[in-house]
């Protein structure tokens, strides 16, 4: 084996590292990539707790930038092998504009390549969304489908429409030359909904039932399956797929692979309930305890409150007609593209993901523990 001094040679930089995702890309390449030389994290807001990392053996660099400033992107792209683009604006909730999210989502991807092309960095891994597939407007299931699934894509939502364009523009962007004369080579990863250590919906359903006195009511039917995944194996899907790229660029390149591990199939509420129900909470009810159209009329009744008060305050709730959709329409993945094509197995277990966020659930402030 090489020494540390010669293995130690690449330069990693990772959009978005100091979100929810991102943090745990950035633990895990420090665990997990040893030939990392240089680790540079990018984000609009940095944290606190990066600090704690800049006293290992790897460089860690944190740079506050944007990524719909081009040059910005440029400066951090610069001398970087491989990049890590998760950087994103994630918002279902009306919080931001459409165009917004656009300019970070789109823009700031664009950014990203056209620096990857003009430095020469030759490696690009992008995290995409099961939103890009669906559930699409029409609310079709999407039942323990694979990556060569048919499915009517369709949105009108800004945050998948996004999605769906960046994606594109990273796996059409496969193949261009770089600086140099090589080939750039991308590939697209699809998380469902992640879970873990930092999860901030996670945060906000267990304060909501804390307030009302330990119990969460029941919305959406438990039959309606929605696809979860771990934080860590995202992350280390992530670290994996950037390892291989270089070897098998012409398997890889170009793909898309959903991010999957061993997450039980449920509903999105009962799926809460494996973390929550150990932390006190309870789901009241069997089945919703509200009937579907009033869900659908209180929806809409929200969407229009936002739109009437939004030149006084910002009003966005976690029901709207977009996430009564989302949560009401099985999407479920069943796939083995990572496993073929790099090799892809899940670092952590079901039990280790369940036990890892419960213990964190219960360390949060306010916890009934
Ligand atoms: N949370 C989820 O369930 C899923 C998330 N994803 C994707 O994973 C990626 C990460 O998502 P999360 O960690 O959940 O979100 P997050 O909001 O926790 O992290 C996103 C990070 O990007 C940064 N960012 C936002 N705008 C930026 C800008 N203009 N310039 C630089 N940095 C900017 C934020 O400051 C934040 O640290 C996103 O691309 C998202 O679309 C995909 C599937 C599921
Ligand atoms: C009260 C309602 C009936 C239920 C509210 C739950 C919703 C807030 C969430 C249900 C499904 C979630 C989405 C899903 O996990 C897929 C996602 C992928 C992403 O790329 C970003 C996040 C999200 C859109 C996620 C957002 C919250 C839900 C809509």
């Amino acid at each position: 084996m090489a020494d540390s001094a010669q293995a130690q040679k690449l330069v990693y930089l990772v959009t978005g590292g100091c979100g929810f995702l991102g943090e745990h890309v950035v633990r895990m390449l420090l665990q997990q990539e040893p030939r990392l030389r240089e680790l540079r994290i990018f984000d609009l807001h940095l944290g606190p707790w990066l600090e704690e990392l800049k006293t290992g053996p790897v460089q860690v660099t944190a740079i506050q930038g944007d990524v719909t400033q081009a040059h910005e992107v440029a400066a951090a792209v610069a001398g970087a092998h491989v990049v890590i683009h998760t950087a994103g604006l994630v918002d279902v909730f009306g919080r931001a504009s459409p165009e917004t999210i656009h300019e970070v989502n789109v823009q700031g991807t664009q950014n990203v390549i056209e620096a990857c092309v003009q430095a020469g960095t030759q490696f690009l891994v992008y995290t995409s969304s099961m939103e890009v597939v669906g559930p699409n407007i029409k609310g079709h299931p999407f039942y323990r489908g694979n990556e060569d699934t048919p499915y009517e894509a369709i949105h009108r939502h800004p945050y998948p429409c996004s999605k769906a364009l960046a994606e594109r523009l990273v796996l059409e962007a496969n193949g261009r030359k770089v600086r140099g004369g090589l080939p750039l080579v991308t590939c697209a990863l699809r998380p469902t909904g992640i879970y873990g250590e930092g999860h901030q919906i996670m945060r906000d359903f267990y304060h909501q039932g804390l307030r009302l006195g330990g119990r969460l009511f029941r919305a959406v039917p438990a039959s309606v399956e929605h696809g979860r995944v771990y934080v860590g194996n995202v992350a280390w899907m992530h670290v994996l797929v950037a390892r291989e790229l270089e070897q098998r660029a012409a398997l890889m390149g170009g793909q898309v692979y959903f991010c999957y591990d061993k997450s039980p199939y449920k509903s999105y509420e009962d799926f809460n309930m494996e973390f929550l129900g150990p932390c006190g909470l309870r789901l009241v009810g069997t089945r919703p305890l509200l009937p579907y159209w009033l869900l659908v009329f209180l929806a809409a009744l929200n969407a229009l409150l936002q739109w009437l008060l939004r030149p006084l305050l910002l009003y966005a709730p976690l029901l709207n007609p977009y996430t009564l959709a989302v949560a009401n329409t099985t999407f479920t993945v069943s796939t083995n593209k990572a496993q073929r094509h790099f090799g892809y197995e899940p670092l952590f277990s079901w039990e280790d993901s369940r036990t890892r966020t419960i213990r964190w659930v219960q360390a949060m402030e306010g916890s009934v523990q």
